[in-house]
């Protein structure tokens, strides 16, 4: 079966690889785990040995099938012919039931599937996903304030989860071979809107607002958003000096500054 580049198939071909990352997960064997792009199985094979229940959903209409046939005697693997940014993963999991996540992803499309794991980690169905990425992205995400790799991504990253970066691999890991590393990350998911004062949509939106322009300042930002001078002068917190970057702001002060703003509106 030719690989398909435009479904981001880079299959994973290193032993060791797919049984780190596995283990990432810990002890699942009593838990529902969801697997993004089974691919031809590489870490689906271990997982179905290791978990009480995998779903693992593949958008390629060959492989997938494929993969249900081979998987066909083991009764507590459902593979799932879908796209994952098309499936409610709250429909997956049952009630009073939390799922983790695990999946060598399809690069093309890693940022709207991470955006689609806070979003169900928000509704509280997931605990934690083991997710491999190209490397510069992984480094976006687990980026601390005032880096340079720090921004949108990863401020919304830590507002949801807690990452953790577990180990990178070279092209040679897959076949065909990538033109990127890879690397493995942890996400915890620990959404921290209810701490930090702020409503999610409202301080998701103020996150684009304020990384619109990575280079310019936050109140160059907020103006271009609509913010007035006399409204940014009379809720601009002490603690933020007036020519910082978004980028330099750590999650407390920036939800310090979106709840003083929110308040004079
Ligand atoms: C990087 S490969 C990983 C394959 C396998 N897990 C491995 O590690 O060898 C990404 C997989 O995601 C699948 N895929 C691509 N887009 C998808 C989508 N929107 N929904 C579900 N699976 C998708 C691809 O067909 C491919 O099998």
């Amino acid at each position: 079966m030719k690989h398909k580049p435009k479904l981001g198939q880079n299959f994973l071909v290193d032993d060791a690889a797919r049984h780190a990352i596995v283990d990432a997960l810990g002890d699942i064997g009593n838990r529902t785990v969801i697997e993004i792009g089974p691919g031809k199985g590489a870490i689906t094979e271990i997982l179905a040995k290791r978990c009480q229940h995998l779903i693992a959903l593949e958008l390629d209409r060959e492989l997938a099938p494929a993969l249900a046939f081979r998987f066909r005697n083991q009764s507590n693997v459902q593979i799932i012919e879908a796209d994952i940014l098309k499936t409610d993963l709250r429909e997956l999991v049952s009630a009073n039931e939390t799922a983790d996540v695990i999946g060598n992803l399809p690069y093309y499309i890693t940022s709207d599937i991470l955006l689609q794991l806070f979003a169900a980690g928000q509704s509280g169905i997931l605990t934690q996903a083991v997710v491999m990425m190209q490397r510069e992205v992984a480094d976006r995400v687990s980026a601390s304030p005032g880096v340079r790799d720090y921004g949108l991504l990863s401020a919304t990253a830590q507002m949801n989860a807690d990452v953790e970066h577990l180990f990178t691999l070279p092209p040679s890991a897959f076949s065909p071979p990538p033109e990127v590393y890879s690397t493995v990350l942890r996400l915890r998911f620990a959404p921290r809107f209810e701490e930090l004062g702020v409503d999610p949509a409202g301080f998701d939106a103020f996150l684009k607002q304020i990384f619109a322009q990575k280079r310019k300042t936050l109140q160059n930002n907020l103006r271009a958003a609509g913010y007035t001078p006399q409204q940014m002068a009379a809720a601009w917190p002490p603690s933020i000096p007036a020519q910082a970057r978004a980028e330099s702001l750590a999650l407390e002060p920036t939800a310090e500054l979106y709840r003083a703003l929110s308040a004079t509106l």
